[in-house]
């Protein structure tokens, strides 16, 4: 696993600018050496503030949107179109304004497709398990791009701490009682987190700043799900300036002024 760099903006606007920008450049950066690229979306404010600057930059349509892979790290468990779903937040924010190939976005199922949380978990795994190639070593793609917001618990995905779900082993789970609502959601759990390439962790604001630090330091993901937040060649910790004000000033450089 690698140790996380940490990147420093100014604010929460600034940040999802310059995540959006590294979104584009990495993709097509990716594309050009392979052909296709996997992106593995995350709900929550600056997640969906980033998608919305990455629609709104007219470097845009330097990806080839129709070899992209979209993958959830979660989602509510809610009918498809209800607007807390993770998806609806992303399909305005971005999907519904690029060429993206409706068969590579591949979305965590809800009620209204008849299945329990517990079958939308075990769907997703196999659409996973069937997207995955040899050089994955694993039942999931190694994901080029994990995004993951993070909650002031230091949640990341649905992954709360001190939850069963923080054990499994099996790719995906249904997650019950959660304590940010709704209460059902679908997660990717941390073995599929940790297999991808790259795993950037979005924060913004001060309520975070504590999680941060924590996820920074040698907790456990047990207690601090972001400590688990790692990829296998390369984790970002992408903040806000209020974000990092708890973190040892050795560990991150303000980029944006
Ligand atoms: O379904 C969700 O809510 C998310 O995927 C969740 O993991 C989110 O990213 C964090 O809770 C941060 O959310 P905020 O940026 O809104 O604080």
């Amino acid at each position: 696993m690698s140790v996380p760099n940490v990147i420093i903006h100014r604010d929460a606007d600034m940040l999802a600018k310059a995540v959006a920008a590294r979104v584009i450049t990495r993709t097509v950066d990716v594309q050009s050496g392979k052909g296709s690229a996997s992106l593995v979306l995350t709900g929550g404010t600056v997640g969906i503030a980033t998608l919305a600057e990455i629609a709104a930059s007219p470097a845009r349509d330097a990806i080839d949107w129709r070899n992209l892979d979209i993958w959830w790290g979660d989602e509510r468990f809610l009918p498809s179109g209800h607007p807390e779903r993770n998806e609806t937040g992303a399909r305005q924010a971005l999907l519904d304004h690029v060429d993206v190939d409706p068969a590579r976005v591949h979305v965590m199922r809800g009620p209204d497709s008849g299945m329990t949380a517990e079958e939308s978990a075990e769907a997703y795994a196999d659409e996973l398990r069937r997207a995955a190639r040899p050089e994955d070593h694993g039942p999931a793609p190694s994901f080029d791009v994990m995004m993951l917001g993070m909650g002031p618990d230091g949640h990341v995905a649905s992954l709360f701490p001190g939850m069963p779900a923080l054990y499994e082993t099996r790719p995906v789970v249904a997650v019950h009682g959660s304590p940010k609502p709704p209460p059902t959601r679908i997660s990717l759990t941390l073995p599929v987190i940790q297999g991808s390439r790259e795993v950037w962790l979005i924060a913004a604001g001060e309520e975070k700043a504590g999680a941060v630090r924590l996820a920074l330091s040698d907790s456990g993901p047990m207690q601090v799900p972001a400590a688990g937040a790692r990829g296998r060649q390369r984790t970002l910790f992408l903040l806000d300036r209020a974000a990092a004000s708890k973190i040892p000033s050795s560990l991150g450089r303000l980029s944006s002024p």
